[in-house]
């Protein structure tokens, strides 16, 4: 019998569902694994929207920690709150096949899509580009995990709320009658595993990268660079989306101002050769055509609020 690999996972239900499913991939290959559920502090603080708290990665700090501990081999995250600088040690092992990448709006009713309304998200990007798109709305914030903010929505009598479809679909939660935003481009990664572990465990890695899903691993790199690029370690309203249809990928990324009222975008495409360094381009052209000074803008708003 091999070595058992410990599994590290959040404690949320969809966290636990995702580790479960990587833990049955992982078994399949016939090894042997347990897993290891963990607190994090992304769950923990549920007064503040993320972007106050002014760190990033703070539902996978916890797990950084307990693998570089070495009280877990491996690490499951949802891909899209990775940042994108992995901590000094810590290695992609594997990114599994994608699941759905669109949001979803979760309503009690639609009819205020032709008027005013109130819709709910902790996300500066939803909120941004929600707001482009009806400015006549207003985004209240929404913290917590997906259960929680379910019950929140209901609770409040807000006339929507916008989740990951991929996640709502993990946990069975999502309602047959949910909005599928197919005009608002996902947070780079959405809808993707990311399996972490240490850059030391050469072994652990080898038994992982069966798993890993070549076509996502690309476009989630694309989109991950893209963000790199543009963000330099801020946080802002950026959403990515990388699709490779033959031989070709296709490229959609935008920022916003806070506000929504300011938008910039950017369709690309690219043979699947000439793929290195693509999300960067993409980037770029973003940052030559108006994108320094939005990021600036940003920058400077998001300090103001702290
Ligand atoms: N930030 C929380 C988070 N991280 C990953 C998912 C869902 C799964 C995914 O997008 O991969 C969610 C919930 C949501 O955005 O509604």
């Amino acid at each position: 019998m091999s070595k058992v690999i410990r599994i590290g996972t959040r404690d949320s239900e969809l966290a636990l569902w995702q580790a479960t499913t990587v833990q049955q991939k992982l078994d399949e290959l016939g090894l042997n694994t347990q897993l290891v559920p963990v607190k994090s502090t992304g769950d923990l603080v549920l007064d503040k929207p993320l972007y106050e708290l002014g760190i990033t990665g703070i539902f996978t700090k916890t797990l950084d920690v307990a693998l570089l501990k070495g009280d877990i081999d491996i690490a499951v995250h949802s891909m899209k709150d990775v940042p994108t600088q992995l901590p000094k040690g810590i290695v992609k092992a594997a990114v599994l096949e994608r699941a759905a990448t669109q949001d979803i709006l979760v309503h009690l009713g639609t009819d205020f899509l032709k008027g005013k309304g109130t819709i709910a998200t902790g996300s500066l990007r939803r909120k941004a580009q929600w707001l482009h798109r009806y400015p006549d709305h207003s985004v209240v914030d929404l913290r917590g995990n997906v259960n929680s903010r379910l019950l929140k929505l209901i609770e409040n009598g807000w006339n929507g709320a916008i989740f990951a479809k991929a996640g709502l679909e993990r946990i069975k939660l999502l309602p047959k009658d949910a909005v599928l935003l197919d005009w608002m481009t996902p947070a780079p990664a959405q809808g993707a595993m990311l399996i972490v572990g240490l850059e030391k465990e050469k072994e652990i890695l080898a038994q992982i990268e069966p798993l890993n899903h070549h076509k996502t691993d690309i476009c989630t790199s694309i989109e991950r660079e893209f963000l790199r690029t543009l963000e330099g370690g801020c946080t802002a309203p950026i959403g990515a989306l990388a699709e490779i249809k033959d031989q070709t990928v296709y490229f959609k990324g935008c920022l916003h101002s806070l506000d929504g009222q300011q938008q910039l975008e950017t369709l690309k495409e690219c043979t699947i050769e000439l793929v290195k360094d693509f999300g960067k381009q993409c980037a770029l052209e973003i940052l030559e055509n108006g994108g320094k000074a939005l990021m600036e803008s940003i920058k400077d708003e998001l300090n103001t609020i702290h």
